[in-house]
C-alpha cells in the first residue's frame, strides 16, 4: 500500500514534468525572441515574481537593452507564461492591422481577469457594451453635459468640502468618489447615481476583480476552480448590482415591448442604450446588469488615476494654475457648462495629456493574444497562444520620439498643436487622439471606445476644482508623489492633497 507521502510525492513528481514539458515545448516556439532574465525552467517563476515588483523598470531596461526591439517576460498573466514586448512602430502597426481573429484584446483582457473562472458568464456574453460606449453614449453626453458637470459639481462639495482653511485629502479616493457618482448620472441616471450602496459596490466591484484575478494568476491550473469557488465578492457584487438595478430595468424593458423602438419617452441613458444594442435573447436584467458593472470597471479607477495624476502635478507646479484658471474662466463665460467649453481649453487637455505621459499609468499598453501563428513584416514569426504586448510608457519617454522626454511640460501639446507646421497637428495632439507612441488609451481596432467621455469628464472635474479651490501638496512638497507599480501597472498615488 503506498502512504500519504508517497501519493503527494508521485503528484508533485508528475506535476513538476508536465510543468518542465510544456515550458520547453512553449520556449523552444519562442527560441529565436530574446528573453529578459534568466530564461531557465524554475528561474522564469522568480522572474515572473520579479516582473510584479518591477515590471516596469525591467520592461524600461528590455526597450534600452533591445534598442526598441522584441524581447519576451516571464509573467503570471498570460496562459503561456510569456509576455512579448514590442516597440518598434512598424510592428505596432502590424498589431493595429491584424484581424480581430489573429490578434485578440479579449483573449488577451480573459487571461489576465482569469474570466474562465471569475467571469463565466461574462465570457459568454457577447461585448455589446463596446459599440454602446462609442456610440450611442458618445453622442448622449453631448447634450447630457449639464447633468453631468451638475453632479460633479455635488460630489466635489460632498468629498472635498474645503471650507476657508486648507484641509487635507487623500485626492485618488476622494476622486473615485466624484467619478463614480459623475460617470452613473450619464449611466443610469438619478436616483440610483447618488445611492451610496448602489456606488460604493461599483467602486469596489473592480478591487475586487484585480485582486481576486491577481491571486489566481498565480495558482497551479488545476487548482483554480477550487480556489476561484471561494473567491464570492466577484460573483455576489454582479448580484448585488442585478438587485438594485433590476426593477428599473424590467419596467424599461417592459415600456420597451409596450411602446415599440420608437418610443419617444425612453429615457437616454444606458440602460436604453444596452437593451437596444442587445440581441432579443440578452434582453434581460441579468445581462443588462453586468454589462453597467464592466462599464463601471471599465471607467471609474482609470478615470479617477487620470485626474489624480494631474492634479498631483498641478499641486507640485503651481505656476500653471493661473493661466489654466484664465483658460477655464474664458471658456465657461463664453459657453456656459458645455461640452463646447471643454473643447476650447486646450491648454487644459494639455496639462492632462502631459502628466498622463509623464507620470504614465501602464508601462505596457495593446495587449493581444495571437490566436492564429502571426508573422510580422519585418519576418518576426510570434505563435498561436502568446501574447504580445506594446512598452508604451518607454515609448512615450523616448528622445527619439518627445523633445526632453524628462522634463514635465504642461503644455507641450497645446504649443504643438498651435505651432505645428503639419494640417493635422491641432488634432493630432489632442488627447483623445490614438498614436502609436502616446497609448493611454490603447491603440487600434480595441483602443478605449468610452475615450471621448473620459477626457471630458477628466476636464469637467478638473476644471471645476481649479475654478473653486486653491490646491498645494501636504507639506508644501515640490514634487508630486510618485505611485506605485505592479506587473507594470500604476496605481494612483495616495499622498494627500492639501
Ligand atoms: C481616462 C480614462 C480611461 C482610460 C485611461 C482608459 C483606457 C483604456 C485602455 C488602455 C483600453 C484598452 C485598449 C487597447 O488595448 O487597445 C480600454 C478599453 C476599454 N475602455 Fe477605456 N479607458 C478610460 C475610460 C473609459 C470609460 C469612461 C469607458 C466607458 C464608459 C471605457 C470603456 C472601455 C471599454 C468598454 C474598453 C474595452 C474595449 C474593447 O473591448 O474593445 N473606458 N480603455
Amino acid at each position: 500500500m503506498i502512504s500519504y507521502i508517497e501519493l503527494l510525492a508521485s503528484g508533485a513528481a508528475i506535476f513538476l514534468i508536465y510543468q518542465w514539458t510544456s515550458f520547453h515545448r512553449t520556449k523552444s516556439k519562442l527560441e529565436h525572441i530574446p528573453t529578459l532574465g534568466s530564461g531557465w525552467f524554475i528561474l522564469t517563476y522568480f522572474d515572473a515574481w520579479k516582473f510584479i515588483f518591477e515590471g516596469h523598470t525591467l520592461i524600461k531596461a528590455g526597450y534600452a537593452k533591445y534598442q526598441r526591439g522584441v524581447f519576451k517576460i516571464p509573467t503570471f498573466t498570460t496562459s503561456s507564461g510569456w509576455l512579448v514586448m514590442i516597440s518598434d512602430l512598424g510592428m505596432i502597426e502590424d498589431m493595429r492591422k491584424a484581424p480581430l481573429d489573429v490578434m485578440s484584446f479579449r483573449g488577451a483582457s480573459h487571461d489576465v481577469l482569469q474570466s474562465e473562472h471569475l467571469l463565466k458568464d461574462h465570457i459568454r456574453t457577447p461585448p455589446f457594451h463596446i459599440p454602446v460606449a462609442r456610440t450611442p453614449m458618445t453622442r448622449a453626453f453631448v447634450s447630457k453635459f449639464g447633468d453631468v458637470s451638475e453632479e460633479i459639481k455635488a460630489a466635489c462639495g460632498e468629498w472635498l468640502d474645503a471650507g476657508e482653511d486648507w484641509k487635507p485629502f487623500t485626492l485618488y479616493q476622494a476622486l473615485i468618489h466624484v467619478v463614480c457618482r459623475a460617470s452613473n448620472r450619464l449611466f443610469v441616471g438619478t436616483p440610483l447615481c447618488q445611492d451610496s450602496e448602489y456606488l460604493r459596490i461599483q467602486e469596489d466591484w473592480t478591487i475586487h476583480l484585480i485582486v481576486s484575478s491577481s491571486i489566481l494568476s498565480k495558482v497551479p491550473a488545476f487548482l483554480k476552480p477550487a480556489v476561484a469557488a471561494t473567491m464570492l465578492q466577484v460573483r455576489s457584487g454582479i448580484k448585488d448590482i442585478e438587485r438594485l438595478l433590476g426593477p428599473t430595468i424590467q419596467s424599461r424593458l417592459d415600456d420597451m415591448k409596450q411602446y415599440g423602438a420608437g418610443w419617444e419617452g425612453k429615457p437616454n441613458d444606458m440602460i436604453t442604450w444596452l437593451i437596444e444594442g442587445a440581441l432579443p435573447e440578452r434582453r434581460n436584467v441579468k445581462d443588462i446588469s453586468m454589462k453597467i458593472v464592466f462599464m463601471n470597471a471599465s471607467s471609474i479607477h482609470t478615470t479617477s488615476i487620470s485626474t489624480t495624476n494631474a492634479l498631483f502635478e498641478l499641486a507640485a507646479r503651481q505656476e500653471y494654475i493661473g493661466p489654466l484658471r484664465a483658460e477655464i474662466e474664458e471658456a465657461i463665460s463664453t459657453h456656459g457648462w458645455t461640452k463646447d467649453a471643454m473643447r476650447q481649453m486646450r491648454k487644459l487637455d494639455s496639462f492632462i495629456k502631459e502628466s498622463s505621459r509623464f507620470a504614465g499609468t501602464n508601462a505596457i499598453s495593446m495587449r493581444r493574444k495571437v490566436l492564429k501563428d502571426f508573422v510580422f513584416s519585418n519576418g518576426v514569426t510570434v505563435p498561436a497562444g502568446i501574447t504580445l504586448a506594446v512598452a508604451s510608457y518607454s515609448l512615450q519617454t523616448d528622445s527619439e520620439y518627445y523633445d526632453d522626454p524628462t522634463t514635465f511640460r504642461g503644455f507641450r501639446f497645446s504649443e504643438m498643436r498651435d505651432t505645428g507646421s503639419d494640417e493635422f497637428d491641432p488634432l493630432r495632439h489632442q488627447m483623445i487622439t490614438l498614436d502609436p507612441t502616446y497609448m493611454i488609451f490603447g491603440y487600434g481596432r480595441n483602443a478605449c471606445p468610452g475615450r471621448f467621455f473620459a477626457v471630458n469628464e477628466v476636464k469637467a472635474i478638473l476644471a471645476y476644482i481649479i475654478t473653486t479651490y486653491d490646491l498645494k501638496l501636504e507639506g508644501d512638497a515640490a514634487e508630486a508623489p510618485v505611485g506605485s507599480w505592479s506587473a507594470g501597472n500604476r496605481g494612483a498615488q495616495k499622498r494627500k492633497l492639501d
